[in-house]
């Protein structure tokens, strides 16, 4: 479902990354563990279709995600991969349930499972209201949902935890989880919070650069 083979990568000369090769068959999980600094949220880009690596692939369901480009890789990004960003991306200024209606448009599908997800995540009642009058762990919600918005088969996931109490960052582990068993998803985690390492077994760490 997920590979990713010889990856390399370095934003300038004398830097170089570690880039473990990975295998993740439908519904496992992985969480990758590194310091601040360590490269978590550049492999995430990596494999999430952001950043293209100087050499190595990345497969997705069999297709290299890097063999397609432009318009090709916004859809499959669109319709396969859920990413959900260390900050929300989300628009502050818009509803709840128009960010998802906007994650909809943009890969053709047809939100009709928008308000499982919402009650899913506990956020239904907040659905009509701006992203801007919410709490941080409600946003951070609606982005997992927004993320979500399209069942994406890979969900990948920056510090998704960073900024939220001990019992929010539990339930926001969960809740990803949850979505990635619900359809069977790949679910892979960075995070340089100990607090997760207890809820996803399957763990590696990354050392930085080389
Ligand atoms: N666009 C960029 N241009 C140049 N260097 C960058 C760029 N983005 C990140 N870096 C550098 O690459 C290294 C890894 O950054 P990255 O954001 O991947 O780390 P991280 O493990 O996610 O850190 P954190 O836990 O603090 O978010 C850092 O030294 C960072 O300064």
């Amino acid at each position: 479902m997920l590979i990713a083979k010889n990856i390399e990568f370095s934003y300038q000369k004398d830097q170089k990354f570690n880039i473990p090769d990975l295998t993740l068959k439908e519904g496992e999980q992985l969480l990758i563990l590194g310091q601040s600094g360590s490269g978590k949220t550049t492999i995430l880009n990596i494999l999430g279709g952001l950043l293209k690596p100087h050499q190595g692939e990345v497969f997705i369901n069999g297709t290299s995600l890097y063999g397609l480009s432009g318009a090709a890789l916004d859809k499959f990004r669109g319709n396969n991969i859920g990413i959900i960003f260390q900050k929300p991306h989300i628009l502050a200024p818009l509803t709840v349930e128009e960010n998802l209606k906007l994650a909809n448009f943009f890969s053709g599908k047809d939100g009709r499972k928008n308000e499982n997800l919402l009650s899913d995540l506990g956020i239904l009642h907040k659905r009509k209201a701006k992203v801007n009058t919410l709490s941080e762990g409600e946003a951070q919600r609606v982005s997992i949902a927004r993320a979500l918005a399209n069942s994406p088969k890979v969900i990948l996931a920056d510090e998704p935890t960073a900024s939220l109490d001990d019992v929010n960052a539990a339930n926001v582990v969960k809740l990803l989880k949850e979505q990635a068993e619900k359809f069977n998803a790949v679910l892979i985690i960075v995070t340089h919070d100990q607090r997760v390492k207890d809820h996803i077994a399957n763990q590696i760490t990354i050392g930085g650069e080389a």
